[in-house]
């Protein structure tokens, strides 16, 4: 069994570490609060975050040096605009050989870089080549409920994949691997602002069809990003691509839906995000995306919309009306000549 440290308590951070300790390994979860370490402790809950009780063998720390030794494996579950701070102690204390997954959903704007690569960046004596991402449909509330839960993991080094694999992997926690860590971190990272928009569909009182053209067309403007960034474009046909899409544009346990929901109910951005009290990953991540796009020539109309909406004040309604007016199409021309190209000479 193994000593892992899962840095970030929220809801996602506890959920991994409810399925690490079922799995028998020496969980310590790490997070920046002194006070709220205590009550993980005294309580054995996290109430603000899941309302399960945590099994009593996951200990809290708030000393980061604590919770880091002797470790074999950092499981780094803090939201993206936090990485490279934690990152940047990691770097100050780790100086044993160590294996570094993530599970962060984000892109970093400005920078436009994925979580792997601010890894890479903060960290001195740490390979970008090693480094695992895991990521797919799992809401925590259902993980720490034991429910049904299929992810991916990947990196270009295959034994950490396989050795992340075999961490996490139980009956309802199932794990596949993948070295495609751009498509899989991208594929989690832009479904977000996805779901932003089928949380303001919803809002706005549309219906299922709205919804499914959503993320449909979603999917395609995110494929299509992806691929021209380095991912393999079949990632985004799995579980960190549609898989987190339908998860994520369907739930209400999602947050990014739920603030979504909210701006389509006519609340603008600063009060949707003083209610939900939770990070909602989307918005910077669909500022990252527009600067992306506009960059890389990729055509994206429902970020470009989503961004107006959240940055510009646009009406939603506006939006979609520009939508369902673009200039006729094909459906499939970009997204086949791409698979065409990459898959015949
Ligand atoms: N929730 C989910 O179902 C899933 C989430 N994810 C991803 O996991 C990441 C974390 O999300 P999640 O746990 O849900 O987020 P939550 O909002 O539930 O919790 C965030 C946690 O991070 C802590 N935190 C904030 N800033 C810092 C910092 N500078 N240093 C250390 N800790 C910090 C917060 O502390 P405090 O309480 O003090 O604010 C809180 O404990 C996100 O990228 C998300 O997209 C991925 C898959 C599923
Ligand atoms: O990524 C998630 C589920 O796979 C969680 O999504 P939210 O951050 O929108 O809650």
């Amino acid at each position: 069994m193994s000593k892992v440290a899962v840095l970030g308590a929220g809801s996602w951070g506890t959920a991994l570490s409810i399925v690490l300790a079922d799995n028998g390994h020496d969980v310590r979860l790490w997070t920046h609060s002194k006070d709220q370490a205590e009550i993980i402790n005294s309580t054995h809950k996290n109430e603000k975050y899941l309302e399960i009780m945590i099994p009593e063998k996951i200990k809290a720390y708030h000393v980061l040096e604590e919770a880091l030794e002797d470790v074999s494996d950092i499981i780094l579950v803090v939201p993206t605009k936090a990485i490279r701070e934690v990152c940047n102690d990691l770097n100050k204390i780790v100086n044993h050989p160590v294996r570094i997954t993530h599970a962060s959903k984000g892109i970093e704007p400005g920078t436009l870089k994925r979580v792997s690569q601010l890894i890479d960046e903060e960290m001195d004596s740490y390979k970008y080549e090693d480094i695992v991402v895991l990521s797919g449909p799992s809401h925590a509330e259902e993980v720490a409920m034991r429910q049904p839960t299929t992810v991916t993991v990947a990196s270009i080094n295959e034994e950490n994949a396989k050795g992340a694999q075999e961490l996490f992997f139980n009956d309802a926690f199932r794990v596949y691997t993948s070295n495609d860590v751009i498509g899989i971190e991208l594929g989690g990272a832009l479904k977000n602002i996805i779901a932003l928009g089928a949380g303001i569909s919803d809002g706005l009182g549309y219906g299922d069809n709205a919804k499914a053209a959503l993320i449909t067309r979603g999917l395609a403007e995110i494929t299509r990003l992806g691929t021209s960034l380095g991912a393999n474009p079949l990632s985004f046909l799995g579980l960190p691509g549609v898989g987190d899409l339908i998860v994520t544009c369907t739930s209400v346990h999602s947050r990014n839906w739920r603030a979504g929901n909210l701006l389509g109910k006519g609340r603008n951005l600063n009060e949707v995000l003083d209610q939900m009290g939770m990070v909602v990953e989307g918005v910077r991540t669909a500022k990252a995306a527009y600067q992306f796009a506009s960059e890389q020539k990729v055509e994206m109309p429902i970020t470009n919309g989503i961004y107006e909406i959240l940055f510009n004040d646009k009406k939603p309604r506006e939006v979609v009306e520009q939508l369902m007016n673009r200039n006729k199409r094909e459906e499939m021309d970009d997204l086949a000549t791409l698979l065409r190209n990459r898959y015949t000479r």
